[in-house]
């Protein structure tokens, strides 16, 4: 039996789900309802912030265009209605705004607003990065497939950005649970 409370017997899978699943040999059904037992009592947000980092040149202005380019099959009525909330703010590092994903035909969920923060991608900004990030934060890495063949440099950077959100995550819940 799936569960979240070792104390009661039931098996901690909170910790490491997938290698658990594999693991235990649990049938879809059972992951199915422990993921749907986890949203109990939850609440959903349609915003959500979304970061893309990477190093510069990797296209991640371009990803963001092309999210927005997406966007624009929308009816008119709500590309007006994007125009009137999309808005854009321009700081020496970063360009944040305002994309809106509204696909989500097999759910009642609505609209789902991403704030994107795009980081410019000089080495000298790289440490400015996790200062901002959070938890409730969706991050995309981009890198360039070519330099990864060259160096392993780019594994690294790939690495430590993923280190970063690690450490800032966890010690922003613990600035939060003291
Ligand atoms: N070959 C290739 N070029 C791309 C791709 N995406 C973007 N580019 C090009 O790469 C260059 C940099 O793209 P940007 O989107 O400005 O990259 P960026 O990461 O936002 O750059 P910074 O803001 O300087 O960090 C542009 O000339 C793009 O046309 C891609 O998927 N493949």
């Amino acid at each position: 039996m799936l569960g979240t409370q070792q104390s009661t017997g039931m098996i901690d899978i909170t910790k490491e789900p997938i290698s658990s699943f594999i693991a235990n040999n649990y049938r879809t059904a059972e992951i199915i309802a422990y993921m749907k037992s986890l949203c109990d009592d939850t609440k959903i947000y349609n915003k959500m912030r979304l970061m893309l980092l990477g190093n510069e040149q990797t296209g991640k202005t371009s990803l963001l265009q092309a999210f927005k380019r997406e966007s624009s099959n929308m009816n008119n009525a709500q590309q007006n209605q994007r125009k009137k909330s999309t808005t854009t703010r321009n700081f020496p590092i970063l360009d944040i705004s305002e994309w809106i994903y509204d696909k989500t035909p097999r759910t009642s969920l609505g609209p789902v607003t991403f704030r994107i923060w795009d980081f410019g991608g000089e080495q000298e900004f790289q440490s400015v990065y996790q200062y901002f990030f959070t938890r409730r934060t969706l991050y995309i890495i981009c890198w360039k497939m070519t330099e990864y063949d060259m160096n392993e440099q780019i594994f690294e950077t790939i690495h430590n950005i993923l280190i970063n959100i690690q450490v800032s995550c966890c010690f922003f819940s613990i600035i939060l649970f003291l």
